[in-house]
């Protein structure tokens, strides 16, 4: 299978006054496309400097990010990125937020073809009839749908997601994962998700990775079946109940490590 993703032995320290801060350290991942790839890892392991390596803000010190095959040397439009802060526009509808993408992307595209595109994506997320209202008049959950809209309106080479459900209450969090089943389904795209919740991981993931403490490397890895079929039940199930225990040990291996690195 082609990878979409590639990342190639990157090593990335940040410059700061104190001295340079090394964050990863001989990272090398790669994602399948069309598959969803999960990292989970301590707080502060460079989770977040991984996204902005791979959407191409910034260069790594040493290694290759690749996307398609190709090395990634600046900003790609053809990234899709959705974050804990949805960052909707006030002042346009939110049908114009999601059509936003299209205008830089394809701004040849015509009006009405970008319309059909978003009302489209709307509605497969539950947001049929809420097109002309601003963000503020919509709820935390109903601005993350319209987030991830905006974010695959423009049918990206990878989507990346950097704890988009994680300010959410539990109960809006589930139907959210429910929602990416379902937009997966519909259309298949290449997924990198950063989170903190070990069962949204093995709910939505292909494959989970375990980042080391600062300067992360992968230091775990776990094929996940099940794909898009999965349902809520099935993470109440033993075999999930083993693979989250798996899970919770390998971050506390992490963080060991990662408190005696700090
Ligand atoms: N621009 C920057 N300059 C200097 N240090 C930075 C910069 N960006 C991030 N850092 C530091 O690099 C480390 C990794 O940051 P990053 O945001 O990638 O971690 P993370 O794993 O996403 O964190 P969290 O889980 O808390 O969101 C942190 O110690 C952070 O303070």
């Amino acid at each position: 299978m082609q990878n979409t993703v590639e990342i190639r032995h990157v090593t990335h320290a940040y410059k700061t006054p104190a001295g340079p801060l090394p964050v990863l350290n001989d990272l090398s991942l790669a994602i399948p496309t069309g598959a969803f790839c999960a990292v989970v890892g301590p707080s502060g392991c460079g989770k977040s400097t991984l996204t902005r390596l791979i959407a191409g803000l910034m260069k790594p010190d040493r290694g290759e990010v690749f996307l398609h095959g190709e090395p990634v040397r600046g900003p790609r439009s053809t990234v899709g990125m959705a974050f804990q802060n949805p960052v909707l526009l006030e002042w346009r509808s939110i049908l114009d937020n999601v059509i936003l993408p299209l205008e830089i992307v394809a701004p040849r595209m015509a009006r009405r073809d970008r319309e059909a595109r978003a009302r489209e994506l709307l509605a497969l997320v539950g947001l049929e009839g809420f097109e002309a209202k601003r963000p503020s008049e919509l709820s935390g959950g109903m601005r993350q749908r319209a987030s991830l809209c905006r974010a695959i309106v423009h049918k990206p080479e990878v989507l990346i997601l950097d704890e988009p459900f994680g300010a959410l209450d539990a109960f809006t969090r589930e139907d959210l994962w429910q929602t990416m089943h379902a937009l997966r389904r519909e259309e298949p795209f290449t997924t990198l998700l950063i989170t903190h919740d070990l069962r949204e991981s093995i709910f939505l993931a292909d494959e989970v990775i375990v980042l080391s403490g600062r300067p992360a490397t992968a230091q775990y890895r776990m094929d996940v079946p099940g794909g898009t079929g999965r349902t809520l039940d099935d993470l109440y199930t033993p075999e999930a109940a083993d693979r989250l225990n798996l899970l919770r040990h390998q971050i506390q291996i992490a963080q060991g490590r990662h408190e005696a690195a700090a």
